[in-house]
């Protein structure tokens, strides 16, 4: 490879010609008076060999500038090949050429250029090549041995149990049948059975045609009468002793409060998903702590609606108050 730059001496005699195989750089003066530097071909018929030289891009020399132009050819003779195979000393061809590319050549060749860099032989271009492609492409970072912690910052996190996996409830939830029957709804606390919790789900077996689609169906017709048969159409006042008096005991109704108002829970029991006796532990008195502690999401008001008694009042409130009053104060 012969490079042609303009150097910055202006004596003729400081015109260069540097040969460069792999692992040698020779410095001759050729002291030529010819003004324009000639491609490599020229330089071979002056050392008298047949060594293959490179074709270089042409400088368009002028007389005023070329004289100073150094040449550095690339030997790729026997003697080159024989030492390509050995490694070069430690920043040889940096140290041979150094004074020349300080003075000329040096702006072309980035300082840290290698003597690997030199030998290409493109000829279009006097930068070293870009990096070769990798063969395989990048790992991904979490494929790295060499940052674990990275991996596991990208990883999924791990999930330990299916439990907490359950979807949070739906309306559709409120329709679904039971698929297990269960041993006995006598009870609903949680018990160990061989030294392991019991099924998370408390909901019973319920009779043929008491499914929540059934009681959608029931509350669905204004003629099934679910407040209560002996009651008025009309909302009615409710005092704390007429609640506990409901307790669905003596054939009576079970009468349950929630957010200040009376529901007749009496014709939902059959069709309580939870059991008879999970619903009855709010009979006679406020369930709103009770429900939500079981199943907050549970639309109380949608399923209950046609339920509605009337209003909770203090005991001292005499006053027998009609829906509509009711409805205002509301
Ligand atoms: C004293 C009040 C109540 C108690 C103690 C109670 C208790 C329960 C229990 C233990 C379950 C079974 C939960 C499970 O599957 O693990 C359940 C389910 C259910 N209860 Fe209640 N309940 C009460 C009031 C009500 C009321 C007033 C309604 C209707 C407005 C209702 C509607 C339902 C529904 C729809 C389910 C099925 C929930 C689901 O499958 O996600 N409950 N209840």
């Amino acid at each position: 490879l012969a490079l042609w730059g303009r150097a910055s001496q202006p004596s003729r005699e400081r015109r260069k010609s540097i040969d460069i195989s792999p692992q040698r750089i020779i410095v001759e003066d050729t002291s030529t008076s010819q003004p324009d530097v000639g491609p490599v071909p020229s330089h071979a018929q002056e050392n008298g060999d047949n060594e293959s030289t490179q074709t270089i891009p042409k400088v368009n020399a002028t007389d005023d500038g070329a004289d100073d132009v150094p040449i550095i050819h690339l030997n790729n003779d026997e003697e080159g090949s024989r030492l390509a195979d050995m490694p070069p000393p430690n920043g040889f061809i940096q140290k041979s050429i150094s004074p020349m590319l300080a003075s000329s050549a040096g702006s072309i060749f980035p300082p840290t250029s290698s003597p690997t860099s030199l030998t290409n032989t493109s000829g279009s271009s006097l930068m070293p090549p870009p990096p070769r492609p990798r063969a395989s492409p990048p790992q991904f970072p979490s494929e790295s041995k060499a940052q674990p912690s990275l991996v596991q910052h990208l990883a999924p996190p791990r999930l330990k149990s299916n439990n907490q996996l359950r979807p949070p409830p739906s309306a559709a939830s409120t329709l679904r049948v039971p698929s297990a029957p269960r041993p006995s709804n006598s009870t609903l606390a949680p018990t160990a059975v061989g030294g392991k919790p019991r099924n998370s789900s408390r909901q019973v077996t319920l009779e043929p045609g008491h499914s929540p689609l059934d009681w959608a169906m029931l509350t669905s017709n204004l003629n099934s009468k679910l407040r209560g048969a002996h009651l008025p159409p009309e909302l009615i006042t409710v005092t704390p002793s007429m609640l506990k008096a409901h307790n669905g005991r003596k054939g009576r109704d079970a009468w349950t409060s929630y957010q200040g108002k009376v529901y007749n829970i009496s014709p939902y029991l059959p069709f309580h998903p939870g059991g008879k006796g999970e619903l009855l532990r709010g009979a006679g008195k406020d369930s709103g702590k009770l429900f939500m502690e079981v199943h907050p999401w549970v639309n109380w008001d949608g399923m209950l609606g046609e339920c509605l008694v009337g209003i909770l009042v203090s005991e001292n409130d005499k006053t027998n108050t009609r829906s509509n009053d009711l409805d205002a104060m509301d």
